[in-house]
């Protein structure tokens, strides 16, 4: 049919069901390959397109940007929370509009709750020593950890995600929800939690979560000193964005004990490299920043970034568009 709007999707193994959506209302070129567009691919790609279709992966750098710009791109998507792989700065300049998937959160909270009990209850550690042959024998304080019941709980943001893992910790029967960020909030004080500053909520929480976006005010806010004020029986998790942490302080206080533990979902960088001091931490947990990666939630994303570009390209409001 003439006229239907082009869409570049720059990976070929989003979930099927954004992608029908997609081209029951559009005429859709799809990159083929595993690994990310790379960016001369995109630019030349892009020509005559009217929509692309990323990653939380790909970065959308200034050049990309402006050249989709000058291309008559009218809409940039990312099947992603995050967006802090795009030039949000450079996307200001442009009458682009930019879509994304906040509504997309439970997953994440879940695992950030699989981390906080991976790590204080030292799951892994003790998968670990049974494969080695090193179970030996009961004593009083064999493999013991710390548990989540009458722990003060500290998040650092209190958007959607963390708000969802208060909810689900609070019937762990915690007894305190702190919480820091620019500004206390109504959800906040409807879950009982205390709005606190940074560094008191460091030195108080027996649990810190970061739960905020990475933003240039929040990029490398875990410095040593923040370590140094937690307590040294403190649990660190993080399942944001790695660049929020300064990686040596974390692995220095890890190593010297300055606090007890982390469960990492997201690194910097990513891929970690497998000679990374973090790997082979006894008190620390990672994954390969899977947060969201639920089938259910996938296919959701998938389709609600497809409702994004249609919306967009018919002139419709966007289920999640992020105003610039
Ligand atoms: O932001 C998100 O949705 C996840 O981290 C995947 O990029």
């Amino acid at each position: 049919m003439a006229n239907r709007p082009k869409v570049l999707v720059c990976r070929p193994d989003f979930p099927e069901g954004g992608i029908k959506l997609l081209r029951d209302r559009c005429d859709v070129e799809i990159y083929n390959s595993e690994n990310e567009i790379p960016d001369e691919v995109l630019l030349k790609k892009m020509v005559g397109k009217d929509a692309l279709f990323v990653s939380g992966r790909k970065r959308i750098t200034k050049e990309v940007i402006e050249s989709a710009a000058k291309n008559g791109v009218k809409v940039i998507c990312s099947m992603s929370i995050g967006l802090d792989h795009i030039d949000l700065e450079a996307l200001k300049r442009t009458s682009i509009k930019l879509g994304h998937t906040p509504q997309v959160f439970e997953s994440t909270a879940e695992h950030t709750v699989a981390l906080l009990l991976a790590t204080s209850r030292r799951v892994v550690e003790g998968h670990q020593l049974i494969l080695r042959g090193e179970w030996k024998m009961w004593t009083p304080t064999f493999m013991c950890g710390r548990g989540l019941y009458k722990s003060i709980v500290g998040f650092v943001g209190f958007g959607r995600i963390g708000q969802s893992v208060a909810k689900k910790l609070i019937t762990f029967g915690i007894s305190k929800i702190l919480y820091s960020g620019p500004r206390r909030k109504l959800e906040g004080d409807q879950l009982g939690a205390e709005y606190i500053d940074l560094d008191n909520l460091l030195r108080q929480s027996d649990f810190v979560i970061v739960a905020c976006p990475l933003t240039p005010e929040t990029e490398g806010m875990f410095t040593a000193e923040k370590f140094s004020l937690m307590k040294r029986s403190a649990i660190f998790i993080n399942t944001t964005r790695g660049a929020i942490v300064d990686h040596e302080a974390l692995v220095h206080a890890l190593k010297n004990k300055i606090i007890a533990a982390a469960g990492l979902d997201v690194m910097d960088p990513e891929p970690l490299p497998i000679d990374h001091p973090l790997i082979g931490l006894d008190n620390c947990v990672l994954t390969p920043h899977i947060g969201s990666a639920t089938y259910g939630t996938r296919d959701v994303m998938c389709i609600i970034t497809a409702k994004n570009i249609i919306a967009a390209l018919h002139g419709e409001k966007m289920p999640a568009e992020y105003i610039l």
